[in-house]
């Protein structure tokens, strides 16, 4: 079984070419971030609600969300802004549900694209019951975080904590300055933090803490979801974050906000033993530029062939089934600046 092709289409594919409708939906639609109905009877005193993680890029809110989860759901990368879409990782325990809404980090935007991810942000921060911002331990606190918390303190209602991640990487001492500089930027921007949490995701240290203390800000009520769901980030979503963190991995500059990647099908095949499925998986990797598919492709192929490998691996883990990945590199001119393809390519 061959994992990926290079592609062998020669020609530019403008998205605007295509039907109006064949698009993906969009991720980003968060209004559905409250089901209707819960599943079954809570026990007295059950809690459950909505946190959302935010923080400069590369803070640590997508290993934090994983570490409480569990499980991998959300796609970690050492390139600052890999979070684009909403996915959803949902801690179950006897006492609650945490539902954890993963969104991307606010930027000063640049283009159409920072524009509706920032007002995405928002939505996103009215809604939940908890806004919990990350302050990496290992970084000052400087003008990315300023601007962040007093655009957070315009929202009202919303509970606030702080969280400084990646406490395995300082001192006790330079935890404890941290700490004080959270706090001032709290009394500067009229911030008032419920909590203010040290935690290490990678270390396992204080994450239990941390989900106690989410769950004590929940509003008491029922499950939200049924028993096991670890996301409801439909699989497709999952697939192409995983397939985006592998065709980030060594790339540079301004690639990496060029890159999108859409699943254009997904299905078990047809005709396989039960005991021996297979998940087939066509997905485009979109880029801007000619020059862009060229590093994507690789030299007759080989990094998007490394690309679909590791990719395919990543889901395999994740959806407990083998896969085989189709994945092609296409040409979206300029999408980041043109509202139809950002449409098209989910946003
Ligand atoms: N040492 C250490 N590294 C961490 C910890 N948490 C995250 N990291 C690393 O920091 C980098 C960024 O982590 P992410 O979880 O992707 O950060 P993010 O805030 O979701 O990033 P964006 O999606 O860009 O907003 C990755 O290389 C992680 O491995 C931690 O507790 N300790």
């Amino acid at each position: 079984m061959s994992d990926d092709h290079e592609d062998h289409d020669d020609h530019d594919h403008d998205l605007d070419h295509e039907d109006e409708d064949d698009g993906p939906d969009g991720d980003f639609d968060v209004s559905g971030v409250a089901p209707a109905g819960a599943f079954y009877q809570a026990p007295e005193g059950f809690r459950s609600g909505f946190a959302s993680f935010v923080g400069r890029p590369n803070a640590g809110k997508s290993t934090l969300t994983n570490a409480l989860v569990g499980q991998k759901i959300v796609i970690t990368s050492s390139k600052p802004q890999t979070t684009r879409n909403v996915v959803r990782g949902i801690v179950h325990r006897t006492d609650a549900q945490l539902i954890l809404v993963d969104t991307p980090g606010l930027h000063r935007p640049r283009t159409l694209l920072g524009e509706r991810l920032n007002d995405l942000v928002r939505t996103t921060w009215a809604e939940v019951d908890v806004v919990a911002v990350c302050f990496p331990a290992n970084e000052k606190i400087g003008p990315g975080d300023r601007f962040l918390v007093t655009e957070l303190a315009k929202v009202r209602r919303t509970v606030r904590i702080a969280v400084a991640t990646k406490t395995d990487l300082v001192t006790p001492e330079q935890l404890g300055q941290h700490l004080l500089d959270i706090q001032a930027l709290g009394a500067e921007t009229s911030t008032e933090w419920a909590e203010i949490v040290p935690v290490s995701a990678v270390a396992g240290d204080q994450v239990d803490l941390l989900a106690d203390l989410l769950v004590g800000l929940m509003p008491e009520g029922p499950p939200l979801y049924p028993d096991g769901d670890l996301t409801d980030a439909p699989e497709e979503a999952l697939a192409a974050d995983l397939i985006r963190e592998a065709a980030l991995e060594g790339v540079r500059d301004e690639l990496p906000h060029s890159i999108a990647v859409v699943v254009e099908e997904m299905g078990l095949r047809e005709g396989r033993p039960d005991d021996k499925p297979l998940l087939d998986i066509i997905a485009n990797l979109y880029v801007e530029r000619d020059s862009q598919k060229g590093i994507m492709i690789g030299h007759k192929g080989a990094r998007l062939r490394s690309v679909g490998t590791a990719a395919r691996k990543q889901i395999e883990a994740l959806l407990g089934t083998p896969v085989y990945l189709d994945l092609q590199v296409k040409i979206a001119k300029d999408w980041q600046r043109d509202p139809r393809q950002l449409r098209k390519l989910g946003f």
